[in-house]
């Protein structure tokens, strides 16, 4: 491939909100500009990890070049950088932006602007983004185009009278799609003879290459053999390779400014590079690293157990394998007096906790208890020590702690206006403090500023229940304030179960640890003797039920009948127990430790 031009590349990326048609427009640009022939089209190319796949939705962002002859007559390269759609790997998306000079807003026509469309967008236009707007799915009777304009011109500000009409999946409109690219936005800048300065926009293990390291050029260039260090963690190595992704990996000899493509260099672990951080030449080094480098802090907390304990090697080994390829994925070992030995993850929100969680029993066959989702809270005690708790198990004594910060975050949500009352009263619930309301057409747009703790377990479901799916949330982390939290510890037959205990404001207590032994009441099943299931704060009792004995053994009923079905029986008990877990006298089912936490209000 020969080196092109500065003046004819062009680096963007598509912001949407989700399912509104991004994963399916990529791989229509991908197929018009015939990087790829139509055999080697998968059904979305970009999305490649079998869950993105399976629940559409796109999480380690991913780039391609395409190649485009243009009407004008020239060749332009054009670099798609893919974005990941979820806030919680927001930082990943601030620095695919960053490596970019314009993007394509997605905007379903028959859906119009939802609530990650605006964040998105307000992202990119943060990052001096020339725009794009294209309405998609024109194809659909409901689709009104019209009046999505409309909306974009009043809720983000930007014109769109000049909005690229598209049906992704017909491929309708996608030419000028291409044609919108190359002559509205930008071409990058930078200087070929100063020394290199380059952006790591994203890394990823590879099974044959290692570890890739996706750059974008600003200064200088980027050759084979070339020494380089990053700034940020200061390792210093030898480049191996340099490619670009069309989207296979293909080889080529130099990146100049305003490239982007991707670096091998015998690097052990993705986790030893940061996205964000600057790559320079070690020799001639540049003046200063790109601003804006955050090194990806985990803001949720769970522990992870094998529900038999001979798998727990297998589990660490997994875990590893894991954080190979997921640098923000993070865990130590711990230790549970209920549930033995596992390990204490990190992730950066709920979605990630949860594909991971999926990813460790689909790919690597584990069945695990997961204890409650917590979120780190930040300690002052009585001696002055500062500390950030990841664990409820951990709580020091009462006495010891002067000032317990909780994280709190500012979410947006839209929702059709019949909807509204109900989610003002699920935000209230959750001790939400309003900030904004305001009307776009028949929806509504309220800001509210929320408790991380009360919205890591189950807000985003109940307002999608609440919603019938209609309403979009998307949130950002915002300040660490004050709160009156206590640590809610719950009992089974006598018995603390260190794994349910949480964390939670003082005035949630007793309705959330009524709702817990209600719940646990129907998760577990009878024994032969009573068991009390009770809620408490210190000593406290503050919620109680009791579950009653069952009488008789299952294999009664078929006493000195047919053996073939007496052992039927056992055997089904036996399969069950496989799922359950000793505490004390009492046996609990995995499925108890999530569904004990989610609140039907
Ligand atoms: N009718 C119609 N359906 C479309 C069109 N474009 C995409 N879709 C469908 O909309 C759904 C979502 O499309 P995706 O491309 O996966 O959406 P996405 O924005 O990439 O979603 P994430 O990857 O989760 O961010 C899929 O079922 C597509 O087949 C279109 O132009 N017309």
């Amino acid at each position: 491939m020969t080196s092109q031009p500065i003046s004819n590349i062009r680096n963007f990326s598509i912001v949407a909100h989700i399912d509104h048609g991004k994963s399916t427009l990529a791989d229509r640009l991908i197929q018009m500009t015939g990087t790829m022939t139509d055999r080697e089209m998968t059904d979305q190319v970009l999305d490649s990890m079998d869950i993105e796949r399976e629940r559409g939705i796109t999480i380690k962002a991913q780039t391609v070049r395409l190649i485009y002859a243009a009407k004008d007559g020239k060749q332009y390269t054009l670099n798609l950088i893919d974005t990941p759609g979820h806030v919680d790997f927001a930082y990943e998306v601030s620095r695919s932006l960053a490596a970019c000079e314009g993007s394509l807003l997605v905007v379903d026509a028959s859906q119009g602007v939802e609530a990650q469309t605006l964040a998105n967008v307000y992202q990119a236009i943060d990052n001096n983004h020339e725009i794009v707007t294209v309405l998609n799915k024109i194809d659909l009777p409901a689709a009104e185009p019209d009046r999505v304009k409309e909306q974009i011109e009043e809720v983000i500000g930007i014109d769109a009278s000049e909005a690229v009409m598209i049906s992704a999946k017909t491929g309708l409109g996608i030419e000028d799609v291409l044609e919108a690219i190359v002559h509205k936005l930008p071409a990058p800048k930078g200087d070929r003879d100063a020394p290199l300065k380059a952006m790591l926009v994203d890394s990823w293990y590879d099974a044959y290459l290692g570890v890739m390291v996706l750059v974008r050029i600003i200064d200088g260039t980027l050759k084979r053999g070339q020494r380089v260090r990053m700034m940020g963690t200061n390792a210093a190595y030898e480049v191996d390779r340099i490619g670009v992704m069309t989207p296979k990996f293909m080889p080529i000899d130099e990146l100049g400014p305003g490239e982007i493509g991707v670096l091998t260099a015998s690097i052990k672990e993705v986790a030893d590079t940061r996205v964000g951080d600057t790559i320079t030449d070690e020799r001639k080094p540049c003046d200063a690293a790109l601003p804006g480098f955050k090194p990806a802090q985990p803001v949720v907390f769970c522990g992870l157990f094998p529900v038999d304990a001979a798998e727990f090697e297998d589990l660490r080994a997994a875990v590893g394998k894991l954080r190979l390829n997921d640098a923000s994925f993070s865990f130590e070992m711990e230790t549970s007096a209920a549930l033995g030995f596992g390990f204490r993850c990190g992730f950066l929100g709920l979605l990630h906790l949860e594909i991971i969680q999926e990813r460790l029993s689909r790919e690597f066959d584990l069945d695990l208890i997961a204890t409650a989702p917590s979120v780190v809270y930040q300690m002052t005690l009585t001696d002055g020590t500062e500390i950030d708790l990841h664990n409820p198990a951990d709580m020091p004594d009462v006495v010891k702690i002067k000032e317990i910060r909780e994280p709190w975050i500012r979410a947006n949500i839209m929702t059709p206006d019949e909807y509204l009352g109900s989610i003002l009263k699920l935000c209230q619930d959750r001790r939400g403090v309003q900030v904004d309301l305001a009307y776009v057409g028949s929806r509504a747009m309220v800001t509210y500023d929320l408790p991380l703790n009360e919205v890591v377990f189950d807000f985003y479901d109940r307002l999608k229940s609440i919603s019938k799916g209609y309403a979009s949330f998307d949130y950002n982390l915002s300040d660490y304030r004050e709160g009156d939290l206590v640590k809610m510890s719950i009992l089974v037959n006598e018995e603390p179960v260190d794994a349910l205990s949480v964390l939670v404001h003082r005035s949630q207590a007793e309705r959330r640890g009524r709702a817990m032994c209600e719940k646990l009441k129907d998760l577990i099943p009878r024994h032969m003797f009573k068991i009390p299931i009770q809620a408490a704060i210190g000593a406290r009792v503050i919620a109680r039920e009791t579950l009653a004995a069952l009488r008789k053994d299952v294999t009664a009923k078929c006493y000195g009948g047919d053996a073939t079905r007496k052992r039927k029986l056992l055997e089904k008990q036996k399969e069950g127990k496989k799922r359950m877990r000793q505490f004390g006298k009492v046996e609990i089912p995995q499925e108890a430790f999530i569904k004990a936490l989610k609140m039907d209000e």
